[in-house]
């Protein structure tokens, strides 16, 4: 096989298992760069594959390709990521597992675009059907919209990724791609407001200036100048930039509309992005008192009404910091809208391969909060490289008892649990600097940092540092020596850009804010939870952990992609620079590892199959053991007994069910092993998930007692966590139960909503008044109505209503209609009209009447009203619609209400009853407000 592959290709060797030198860097550069020079960009390390960045269209991603590609055995074509592509998804269509491609490198070595070539081929060459385009469509023009919010021009990309990205493409059980997720990683939020000399901010700013309508941007109140903006005209290169930004924004547009963006959500968006321009631009000045005033308040108009007494410094700082958050939250906002649209609403079972394309290693003249969280994700995922295949492939060897000459390789492990350990890792002294009390500082960090960990050897300040050392450290800095080299961090901005914190006035305005997007970004209920969130720190390694786990559960396919220059020119080829990257990745020792091992090794039963036509033996079929099968095959082709070995496995496996003897006993303790190792992956995360990964024969028993320890383990684990609260609400769930099951529509979606203890409340009342609001505005004074365990608290509220939220008013009027005394029973319908009925005891009845209320939250309502005046089996769930007058079909009867059916009595007979409308028409007639009180009903 391999004499083959080296006639057909003859520039250098396109595997460099085949170099002779194997263990010689010079040798791995020369071909590299014979190879590069001939516009060979891939060579592959056994099934790794090396790219190396063209920076010129070659022309090797064409339709020809992708079918020549298309189900052919991986080493049969010279090296390419389409084979890679190709191998990741025939194996998961034979084999039924998950995949994932992992993509690194450094930034602008050409990620993104190996990415995008992955996800192309897979929609080019995946069998389709016509219903299942849109899904096609989706997942590859969601790439656009992604990069127009999250990639920005940097010295070393004009294209760069500034937030990780890992995308789960679906196959369903004929390998159709039919539905995606993708998860982002910390955003590089502080863009929005600064950028170096040289850089730009996210494109999407630049393409809404150069691309969008003149009238469009008049609504925004914008002009077409990025340098009007002050958080666009930093590096005074705006317009210079080699980025279309007009083609750009077309292609945005039009991805938006496939990608089921409504023309709401599109205005929403881009008011949000507008408004950050708009704030960026805001001017403070100083006032006699040390405080900061707006000077010119021409832009507050596009943004809001915002009056805070703070320093200029301050309030700098309030600006940035809320348009950091604003453009943050809207990107996950936007990954949330993406995601919704490429579910796929079919839940049988899918395999999926993920791409991973996140930032590479990142070494700047100054280093900051982000390049350390960028190169702590660079050391977590060379942990897995590490453990995935030099670690992995070593004990596969050691267990197949194959003769093995182990491999030296740093582990980089120590750097990482330098970073992250719990309680004695960087990130977790950051995190205490940041909530002591106290004034901590970015200084007072450092000397933290040189207490705990001043001794790592891997970690180094200029206090330090020796006297050789000291002059290239900064005061402020501190020194990591990561596996790809070391990197000076400077310490100013980490407490800051780790507490991540706005203003609570400006959260509070952002929460009740207009824009529906904002709104759902900033909930109310942040403002009431009084617990520190977790810092930005702690929230990346918690999404990294979790990130691992993923990828941790799947079959790997590498894909290290290199940069041949730092100027971005095509055919220039940097040794100093290559040669680096080729020692950071790793590439000489997972050569190493691939050439003292096998290149190519396969299971026996796919090996038979995939050569069994070479000898007459075992062509067409092979009846005995694979194994046996395989050897045959190998002897008749004439390999040397040095060109391959036979691992143990065959005999253990062919007597597993036997008792323990010598022919299995190493093939069971590797199965226990395997076992075991792989449950760790698999453990079901909570007390609903029954999933238990299948065990083999031996280990049945085994793994029915671990199973319930496990179960015990997470039954425990659940019930330290319920709170008095959560005990409360489950109860009223269960009374629901009682109640709604199988009686009315919508029960099993109220399910998963849980109860709160005060729904009619300020704050809930608050948003939903603003967003029913219309330019009709009406000045209405009402009771509002707070219900907890306690009972219910009358409150008079100045609310400004609109007709549409007159059923607030309708339940306001509860309080004034009826005692808890009085409370008879309570009706609804068994349909969604969200429509309920108080009954009221007859003394209360001649007064007032029953109460008909439109409430949202009628399973809720109707639960906690029957508890607290222990009523439950007074709640009648009546079949079909409200009606007035009788019911002879079934509906519910309403003929007892007494003066608030005036409505009844307007609308006699068996019309349909509809309390907004009512109450709507009802003010209209009249002109006034008062007319939908209770007192003028009355
Ligand atoms: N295979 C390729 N063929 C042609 N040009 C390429 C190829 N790969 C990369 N490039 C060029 O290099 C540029 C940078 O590549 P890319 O954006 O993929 O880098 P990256 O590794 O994702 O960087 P970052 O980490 O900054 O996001 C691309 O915009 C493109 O111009």
């Amino acid at each position: 096989m391999e004499g083959t592959l080296t006639a057909r290709d003859k520039v250098g060797v396109q595997d460099f298992v085949l170099l002779d030198a194997h263990t010689s860097e010079s040798a791995f550069m020369d071909n590299l760069r014979k190879r590069f020079s001939e516009n060979l960009i891939y060579t592959y390390i056994g099934t790794l594959l090396v790219s190396v960045n063209p920076y010129q269209e070659l022309g090797i991603y064409t339709m020809r390709q992708m079918e020549l590609y298309q189900g052919v055995n991986f080493f049969e074509l010279p090296p390419h990521v389409y084979a890679i592509a190709d191998n990741a998804y025939r194996m998961m269509c034979s084999e039924l597992n998950n995949h994932f491609i992992l993509i690194s490198g450094e930034s602008g070595a050409g990620k993104t675009e190996a990415s995008k070539k992955i996800l192309q081929y897979f929609a080019v060459t995946c069998p389709m059907t016509e219903s299942l385009q849109i899904a096609r469509d989706r997942l590859l023009l969601s790439n656009p919209v992604l990069e127009a919010f999250g990639n920005a021009r940097t010295p070393r990309n004009d294209n760069s990724s500034r937030f990780g990205k890992y995308m789960d493409i679906q196959f369903d059980f004929q390998g159709v791609p039919v539905g995606g997720h993708i998860i982002s990683y910390l955003i590089e939020k502080s863009r929005v407001v600064h950028q170096n000399q040289g850089e730009r901010n996210f494109h999407i700013f630049y393409q809404l200036l150069a691309g969008s309508e003149a009238d469009h941007l008049a609504y925004l109140g914008l002009e077409r100048d990025p340098q009007l903006y002050k958080y666009l005209s930093q590096d005074h290169c705006a317009k210079e930039s080699s980025v279309n930004d007009k083609n750009d924004w077309k292609t945005v547009s039009d991805a938006f509309s496939v990608i089921d963006f409504t023309e709401a959500d599109l205005q929403n968006l881009f008011g949000i992005i507008a408004s950050v321009l708009h704030l960026g631009n805001i001017r403070f000045q100083e006032d006699d008192q040390g405080c900061a005033t707006i000077p010119d308040t021409h832009e507050i108009k596009w943004i809001a009404k915002v009056v805070c007494p703070l320093t200029l410094e301050l309030s700098v700082y309030a600006r940035d910091a809320m348009a950091k958050a604003v453009y943050g939250r809207t990107f996950t906002w936007l990954v949330n809208k993406i995601n919704s649209s490429l579910v796929n609403k079919d839940f049988t079972q899918k395999t999926v391969i993920g791409l991973l394309d996140i930032y590479g290693f990142e070494v700047f003249d100054k280093n900051g909060f982000e390049q350390f969280c960028i190169n702590y994700c660079n050391e977590k995922l060379q942990q897995l490289l590490i453990e995935r295949t030099l670690k992995a492939e070593q004990a596969e060897y050691e267990t197949e008892g194959i003769e093995w000459e182990p491999i030296q390789y740093f582990n980089n492990k120590i750097i990482c649990d330098l970073v992250e350990e719990r309680h004695k890792g960087i990130i977790s002294i950051l995190d205490e600097e940041c909530i002591r009390p106290g004034p901590a500082t970015d200084l007072s960090f450092l000397e933290k940092l040189e207490e705990k960990v001043g001794k790592h050897a891997h970690f180094q300040t200029r206090k330090l540092a020796g006297p050789k050392g000291q002059k290239r450290i900064g005061w402020m800095e501190f020194r990591l020596f990561h596996y790809a080299g070391e990197v000076t961090y400077c310490t100013k901005g980490f407490l800051e850009k780790n507490n991540d914190l706005l203003y609570r006035h400006l959260k509070e305005a952002l929460c009740g804010c207009q824009n529906s997007i904002l709104r759902e970004c900033f909930l109310a209920a942040e403002l009431e939870n009084h617990r520190r969130p977790p810092t930005v720190g702690t929230q990346f390694k918690n999404s990294l952990s979790s990130l691992l786990e993923i990828l941790i559960s799947k079959e790997p396919s590498y894909i290290r992609c290199i940069k041949p220059n730092d100027r971005k020119e095509p055919s220039e080829f940097d040794d100093f620079l290559v040669r680096h990257q080729i020692k950071y990745l790793g590439l000489m020792e997972h050569l190493r590892v691939r050439r003292a091992g096998f290149a190519y090794q396969r299971k026996y039963e796919h090996f038979l199959q995939r050569y069994k036509s070479l000898c007459p033996d075992t062509w067409p079929h092979w009846p005995g053991p694979p194994g046996e099968g395989v050897e045959r095959l190998i002897k008749y082709i004439g390999y040397k007994p040095e060109e391959y070995k036979l691992g143990k496995f065959i005999n253990g496996f062919i007597n597993r069910h036997q008792p323990l003897s010598p022919n299995n006993e190493e093939f069971l303790v590797f199965v226990r092993k395997n076992y075991i190792l792989n449950l760790r992956y698999h453990i079901p995360k909570n007390v609903l998930d029954k999933s238990w990964l299948q065990p083999p024969g031996i280990l049945e028993n085994a793994s029915d007692l671990l199973r319930k320890m496990c179960t015990r383990n997470l039954v425990r684990k659940y019930c330290c966590g319920v709170t008095a609260e959560w005990t409360a609400m489950m109860q009223q769930k269960v009374v629901a139960s009682e109640i709604f099951r199988g009686k009315k529509e919508g029960y099993a979606e109220s399910l998963n909503q849980p109860f709160v203890n005060t729904r009619i409340d300020e704050g809930d009342i608050n948003p939903k008044v603003l967003q029913l609001m219309d330019s009709e505005k009406i000045q209405y004074s009402v009771p509002v109505i707070k219900y907890d365990r306690k009972g219910f608290k009358p409150r008079q509220r100045q609310l400004i209503l609109t007709q549409k939220a007159a059923y607030v008013v309708e339940l306001a009027k509860i309080k004034q209609k009826i005692e808890y005394s009085a409370l008879k029973g309570v009706s609804t319908s068994s349909l969604s009209d969200g429509i309920l009925v108080i009954h009221v005891s007859p003394e209360n009845k001649k007064k007032k009447g029953d109460a008909i209320l439109l409430c949202e939250h009628v399973f809720e309502v109707v639960t906690k009203l029957a508890m607290l005046v222990k009523k439950e089996n007074l709640v009648n769930v009546v079949q079909g619609r409200c009606r007035c007058g009788g019911s002879p079909d079934g509906g519910m009867h309403l003929s007892s209400i007494n003066p608030v059916s005036v409505q009844l009595r307007q609308a006699p007979g068996k019309q349909e009853f509809d309390p907004v409308s009512y109450v709507c028409k009802k003010k209209h007639a009249s002109g006034s407000s008062e007319s939908i009180t209770s007192e003028d009903t009355e």
